[in-house]
């Protein structure tokens, strides 16, 4: 059975095939904003698929998507209702964004628990699955993105940045400065929020990071265990295979 897995994110929706557990096949994303039946139709000509899964957290596109979706077979959109494998120790689980939900289906399952998943996206969140294993909560600041964004959008002199490593932590220029203080500043908000989720559990808790910016602010934070590019598809993977009761599921 091939299925259709769709991360729809508040900066870019991504869509992936899998066949095979574990394997993923015709990986490609479009800007959220540009989601609509004709980009759709565009992207997905060609492509076969038995049933999708999506995870949005951006309710007007999470609509186009299903309605889409809904003429090419069985849909399933993710949710604190899906048979997610793990508990809920949340007042209010419909709250939490489906994504984050994935996250700690991905990291429970490739990485095992107790553990914290943090997805440098659009915003960062940091997600905690205890060693029950249920979805504990977490921690949700602003993206990578836009720390560097907003100064440049304030200010009548401050450019926008690339976001890259800068040479030295002594800025030589107003770009460098500005990327010691997006990058390197970064770094440390991950740092300190993971000592303080930390101190709140017992023993040891793995860290795992994902997402856009995961590799480049995981660089030398020795706190980050692993980073994992696809867990966010790879727990959309594992609740499709249980709701399309696909072996292995
Ligand atoms: N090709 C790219 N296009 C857009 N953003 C990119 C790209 N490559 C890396 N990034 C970085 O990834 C970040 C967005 O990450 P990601 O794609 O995981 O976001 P997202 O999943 O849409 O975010 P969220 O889930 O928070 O809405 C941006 O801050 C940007 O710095
Ligand atoms: C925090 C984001 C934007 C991260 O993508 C998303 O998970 C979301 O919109 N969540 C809803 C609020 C919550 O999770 O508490
Ligand atoms: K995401």
């Amino acid at each position: 059975m091939k299925l259709l897995l769709i991360d729809n994110s508040n900066t870019r929706t991504k869509f992936a095939l899998s066949e095979q557990e574990g394997r993923f096949s015709e990986t490609f994303w479009i800007p959220t904003s540009e989601i609509c039946e004709n980009t759709l139709t565009h992207a997905l000509h060609g492509i076969e698929f038995d049933a999708s899964l999506i995870c949005s957290v951006v309710p007007l596109k999470r609509k186009v998507l299903e309605d889409y979706l809904n003429q090419h077979g069985p849909v399933h959109a993710l949710s604190c209702q899906s048979p997610l494998g793990l508990g809920i120790d949340y007042p209010e689980p419909d709250k939490i964004g489906a994504d984050r939900l994935a996250n700690a289906v991905g990291v429970t399952d490739r990485h095992g628990a107790p553990a914290i998943v943090i997805d440098f996206g659009t915003a960062v969140t940091f997600d905690v699955i205890s060693a029950t294993p249920a979805y504990a909560g977490g921690v949700i600041a602003p993206g990578l993105g836009a720390m560097g964004e907003y100064l440049g959008r304030r200010t009548a002199l401050l450019p926008q940045i690339e976001l890259i490593e800068p040479p030295s932590a002594i800025g030589k220029s107003t770009q460098a400065a500005m990327q010691v203080g997006a990058v390197i500043g970064y770094r440390g908000l991950v740092r300190e929020i993971l000592s303080a989720l930390r101190h709140e559990m017992d023993g040891k808790v793995q860290a795992v990071a994902t997402g856009g910016d995961a590799s480049l602010i995981a660089r030398g934070v020795t706190e980050i265990d692993a980073v994992d590019p696809d867990l966010t598809l790879h727990g959309l993977e594992r609740v499709a295979r249980r709701v399309f009761a696909i072996d292995g599921g």
